[in-house]
């Protein structure tokens, strides 16, 4: 069974990496609360995942998580400290890969190191090592050879591998992922979750997955968070018990059916309530 919403407690008081306590958002003065009383701590490098209802204040807690809204209650941590405005050292990717059609899929990926700091004031000086470390994670996704290409010379799921290369470029410590598979087939979306696990567990950051595809969150993520419809809290904690890093063959297992078929039914009941 899935546990009731409660505060983790991580194994020591160092290892929190993002730590909402008694987090609530109103977008303003008059309108109720988008998401209210948000407890989450996660441990450095922890992958989790977010799903619920549509509308229920997933995109929220992304814009809390990064500092682009302030809470209006509560307190939001990262890293060990306040979050007070954007934070510079994390990473996005979305539903739709957003790449800019002018530019080569390199340039694509360079992009972040020209305009954040501290890249940007060096990116002339450093662009023959920023140039390498992009053909390098652009090998790592499978794009080997496609560096001069533009985005229109790709395919859906190439400009998405491309897109995640730009959001690591600058080696963030938290990645972020709004839907970022949403809009693929089948098959092409699950090499992508196998592309993604395989960076993930060479580098260790931490990431924060939204997803309405349960099988996803249950293929990715050590800890799997199931928000109720608005105002959006958190109802369900699941850690997931099966062992990382995980091959395709486990989403034909019995506990992995079990896992996806729990969430399925919190799901079902958040939706009816
Ligand atoms: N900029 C905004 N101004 C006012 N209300 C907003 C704003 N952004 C989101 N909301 C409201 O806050 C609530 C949560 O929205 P949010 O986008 O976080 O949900 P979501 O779970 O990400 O939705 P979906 O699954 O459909 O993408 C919704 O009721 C939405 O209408």
């Amino acid at each position: 069974m899935l546990s009731p919403t409660r505060l983790p407690t991580p194994d020591t008081a160092t290892d929190t990496f993002v730590d909402f306590r008694h987090v609530y958002l109103a977008y303003s003065e008059s309108a109720d609360f988008a998401v209210e009383d948000i407890n989450l701590q996660t441990r450095h490098g922890e992958f989790i995942a977010i799903v619920g209802p549509s509308g229920c204040g997933k995109s929220t807690f992304m814009k809390l998580a990064t500092g682009l809204k302030p809470p209006t209650r509560g307190k939001v941590c990262v890293d060990g400290a306040p979050v007070t405005g954007p934070l510079k050292f994390v990473g996005m990717a979305f539903q739709a890969p957003t790449l800019l059609p002018w530019r080569t899929t390199l340039d694509n990926v360079l992009l972040p190191l020209e305009i954040v700091e501290p890249y940007r004031s060096n990116f002339k000086r450093d662009k023959a090592q920023y140039t390498e470390r992009a053909l390098a994670l652009l090998k790592t996704v499978g794009l080997d050879g496609y560096a001069n290409k533009y985005p229109w010379q790709l395919s859906g799921g190439m400009q998405q591998r491309a897109s995640i290369c730009r959001a690591l470029i600058h080696e963030p410590k938290m990645l972020l992922l709004d839907e970022p598979f949403g809009a693929l087939d089948a098959f092409t979306r699950e090499e992508l979750w196998c592309v993604l696990r395989d960076l993930w567990t060479e580098r260790r950051f931490n990431v924060i997955l939204v997803t309405h595809d349960l099988r996803e969150a249950a293929f990715l993520a050590d800890t799997i968070y199931v928000m109720s419809k608005r105002p959006g809290r958190i109802v369900a904690r699941k850690e997931n018990p099966l062992p990382q890093p995980r091959d395709l063959e486990v989403t034909y297992t019995e506990p992995f059916t079990e896992l996806v078929h729990e969430l399925r039914e919190h799901i079902g009941r958040v939706r009816s309530t």
